[in-house]
């Protein structure tokens, strides 16, 4: 037990100014209680008993029952008695016969009208004479009254009570009185042997003093109590207030939450919960160990003897602890050769000697691993900080990109646009297997710098020849692909967001449909501008899908005779025109920048 006050007081940290309560405990010629607390505390002393009477006058009778609260003040308590009626009910059941005439009157809080004041008064004249042939306590009429005393009243119906239950378990031995007081060898003959007893005698006035004794001694122990039970008070608070502060000291590091009646009230819950069950454990424990002790006696023990015996046998174990402690904490309990020869009591005593060391090892694990913590928590920081800084870094360097992208852009399209605005090629369609050679018109000579010369055979001189000027020229010879490799270039400026319109114009027959669509779709070599051009279009918005997503939309168009046609529409209009110049358009609208 030692041991646990010890462990408990580690958690009380209360300043040592506030030890007005235990001095009042510990130091009886000490007092540090001022006259206006002694008198609340005797007022709440003189309370506390009137109420016990008040109770039991309830339980005896139904008449209070109905019209004493459980607790009255004191004028309730005295007009409620005023009568008589509630008091001679009491007693004739106390002690059966002992009123044998009981007059029923209205209980009246004046002072009554003069013809009844006889009659009023008759109850509580007879009670008081029977209590006092009883021997017991009385009091005056006018006690009942306005300024009288009603601690007298209190008392006597105490003493009835110590009485009655004295009676009621037989008459023997103790007899409780007043409630705080206990009489182990009642004076002189029992009460109930003066029942009826008509002389005054010596003995009995001596019985009487020593009954007044009681009574003072009653309120002696009640004013100790009252004590007690404010230093207990005043312990409970700081025990609670230090283990609030043990837990806000502990937890303060690690999270420095906000403090609100609720967190309070879950942490002394939670304090009174775990000591609750430590008092019951511990309470179960010391009920055991102190019925065995008295085993060893015959008989029951006064209170002083019972003292002893246990400050003796706490001094006896002391010395056997202290001697085997060592061994214990060496074999952590595991070596039962040495563990058997310590007595029960050291047994428990040095295991909660060991939880106590391995609750300090776990403390220090405990902030052993908030420090690992706090240090991890602190690299991890730093690793933030850096990682922070390199993405500034990164967002910096990608800022400069996007510029220096921004400007290859412009100087590419620039240069698109210095090759011309509106670029026009010619291509020259070779002579197919079968074609007559007959033709009025032949290609005589193509220059690098995109000249083509015609000769008409049906004329002469000068107007057999003529020549025309293009961007370009491209023989019969030239490939699909050769052809797109002038193109190609606007496709990437269409992804950057210029205007451009590919198409072919010649005579029927002439090779547009070869030069766009190509004469085999399942051939890729043979893939004309527009085929090439939607798989670059789709390869480059690919390759710049984290940077920008576009929206592709494909229309074709006929333009005859001044006519537009739609040539995706399948309705039957989409027919094939039999001869005549029309221009051929590809066009790729729709064509949307969204930036992600
Ligand atoms: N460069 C070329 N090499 C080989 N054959 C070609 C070439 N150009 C056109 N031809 C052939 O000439 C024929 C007519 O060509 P194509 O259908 O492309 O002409 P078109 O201008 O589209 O005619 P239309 O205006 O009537 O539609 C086709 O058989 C095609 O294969």
């Amino acid at each position: 037990m030692p041991q646990e006050f010890s462990s408990h007081s580690m958690l009380l940290n209360t300043p040592s100014k506030n030890s007005r309560g235990l001095k009042g405990l510990t130091n009886g010629t000490e007092e540090f209680i001022d006259d206006r607390e002694l008198a609340q505390r005797k007022a709440e002393a003189a309370a506390a008993r009137r109420n016990e009477a008040a109770e039991w006058l309830r339980q005896m009778d139904n008449g209070a029952a109905e019209l004493l609260p459980t607790e009255p003040s004191e004028e309730l308590f005295c007009l409620s008695l005023r009568n008589g009626l509630i008091l001679c009910n009491v007693l004739n059941k106390v002690n059966p016969g002992a009123i044998p005439k009981v007059v029923e009157i209205p209980i009246i809080d004046t002072e009554g009208a003069a013809q009844t004041a006889i009659q009023y008064f008759e109850n509580t004249r007879n009670f008081l004479d029977a209590v006092g042939r009883m021997k017991l306590l009385t009091f005056e009429v006018s006690d009942l009254e306005k300024g009288g005393s009603s601690g007298k009243v209190v008392d006597c119906i105490l003493c009835l009570k110590g009485y009655y239950e004295w009676r009621q378990s037989g008459g023997a031995g103790v007899w409780k009185y007043g409630g705080t007081v206990r009489i182990t060898s009642f004076p002189k003959g029992s009460p109930s042997s003066l029942i009826g007893s008509e002389s005054a005698d010596e003995s009995e006035s001596s019985q009487l003093e020593e009954l007044l004794e009681y009574l003072h001694l009653s309120n002696e122990v009640s004013l100790e109590e009252s004590k007690v039970s404010i230093a207990l008070t005043f312990l409970f608070e700081r025990l609670g207030i230090g283990l609030l502060q043990t837990y806000l000291t502990e937890t303060n590091e690690v999270d420095d939450f906000p403090m609100n009646s609720m967190v309070i009230d879950i942490v002394l819950r939670k304090a009174v919960k775990d000591l609750s069950s430590l008092l019951i454990s511990q309470g179960n424990q010391l009920g055991i160990f102190l019925k065995n002790m008295l085993k060893g006696n015959c008989k029951p023990l006064l209170k002083h003897e019972f003292l002893l015996a246990i400050s003796n046998y706490i001094d006896q174990k002391s010395g056997l602890v202290s001697n085997e402690l060592s061994k214990f904490c060496i074999c952590g309990g595991k070596d039962k050769g040495i563990c058997h020869d310590i007595g029960y009591s050291s047994d428990k005593t040095n295991v909660l000697d060991v939880q106590q060391k391995q609750l300090e090892e776990l403390k220090t694990n405990f902030h052993l691993t908030k420090l690992e913590l706090q240090q991890a928590r602190l690299t991890w920081e730093q690793e933030l900080k850096k990682i922070a800084h390199h993405t500034k870094d990164l967002e910096v360097a990608s800022s400069s990109y996007h510029k220096v992208l921004e400007e290859n852009r412009q100087l590419y399209n620039q240069v698109q646009d210095l090759k011309g605005a509106i670029r026009v090629y010619c291509r020259v369609k070779p002579f197919v297997h079968g074609q007559s050679d007959d033709q009025q018109s032949t290609v005589d000579y193509i220059g690098e710098n995109g000249n083509i010369m015609i000769v008409n055979r049906h004329k002469q001189g000068k107007e057999s020849r003529k020549m025309f000027t293009f961007n370009k020229v491209f023989g019969g010879n030239t490939s699909q692909q050769q052809i797109y490799v002038d193109t190609q270039p606007l496709i990437r400026s269409v992804l950057d967001g210029f205007n451009v319109c590919i198409f072919a114009y010649g005579q029927t027959g002439s090779g547009k449909t070869y030069t766009m669509s190509g004469p085999d779709m399942t051939s890729k070599d043979t893939w004309g501008v527009n085929y090439r051009a939607l798989r670059d279009l789709f390869e480059l918005s690919e390759a710049r899908m984290d940077v920008m997503k576009y929206e592709v939309g494909v229309q074709m168009i006929e333009i005859y005779n001044e006519q537009v046609r739609d040539l995706l529409v399948v309705d039957g209009s989409n027919r094939r025109y039999p001869s005549n110049l029309f221009i051929y358009f590809f066009l790729v609208t729709s064509l949307t920048l969204v930036i992600p």
